[in-house]
């Protein structure tokens, strides 16, 4: 049974920068749904390439069956970790009920960790982040933030009525919000 902490948050909120610091410090292997598609959508002979770039461009989420089929097969290369990050995972209700399907028995959920920040501080992040993504500008993240707060909040608070959620401020600096997170994955593990 694989351990599985999901990571939410708007689009910059500092999920990819918070999971690196975790996966770092204590044992859980980070998996970024995103990261996932991009490595599949570069994929020499892969038939979902086009598919997801519009996707990514639209700022609409993929079917669940291609993340959820690139989240399993990462998570069965890494069968001694302490536990996953899944970072940007489920973001919808697709996304939910196809992995509840495809992975029920196979995982425990922990808990999510919820990084909230506003959407203009979000946004801004977005548009310095450097890394040349096709999805960072300020068109793609308009859609972005619609499919944020129209799909991804609702799933929140789906999980926040199962008492899933731990909520950490990630508007202030990295090295703050790092210790909350910290104290919420000790509480958890009872560290
Ligand atoms: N707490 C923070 N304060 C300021 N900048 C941050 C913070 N966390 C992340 N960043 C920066 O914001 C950008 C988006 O962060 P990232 O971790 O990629 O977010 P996400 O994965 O949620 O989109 C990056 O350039 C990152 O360095
Ligand atoms: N579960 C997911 C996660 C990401 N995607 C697609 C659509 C998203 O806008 C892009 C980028 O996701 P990513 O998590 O890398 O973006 P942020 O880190 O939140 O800025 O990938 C998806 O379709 N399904
Ligand atoms: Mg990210």
């Amino acid at each position: 049974m694989f351990n599985v902490v999901f990571v939410l948050g708007p689009p910059g909120s500092g999920k990819g920068t918070i999971c690196s610091k975790i996966q770092e410090n204590l044992g859980y292997v980070h998996l970024s749904a995103g990261d996932l598609l991009r490595a599949e959508r570069e994929r020499a002979g892969s038939q979902f390439g086009a598919l997801i770039e519009s996707h990514i461009k639209n700022g609409s989420i993929v079917p669940v069956e291609i993340t959820c089929s690139l989240l399993e097969n990462a998570m069965n290369l890494h069968k001694t970790a302490n536990g996953f990050l899944v970072d940007g995972f489920p973001r919808n209700a697709d996304n939910l009920s196809g992995w509840s399907k495809q992975m029920s028995g196979k995982v425990h959920e922990q808990f999510v960790l919820f990084l909230s920040c506003p959407v203009d501080i979000c946004i801004n992040r977005c548009l310095n982040r450097g890394e040349g993504r096709t999805d960072d500008n300020v068109d793609s993240l308009k859609k972005r933030v619609e499919t944020y707060n129209n799909q991804t909040f609702p799933i929140i608070e789906h999980f926040g009525k199962l008492n899933m959620v731990r909520e950490v401020d990630s508007e202030r600096p990295v090295e703050e919000v790092y210790e909350d997170v910290v104290k919420v994955f000790e509480a958890a593990n009872q560290m």
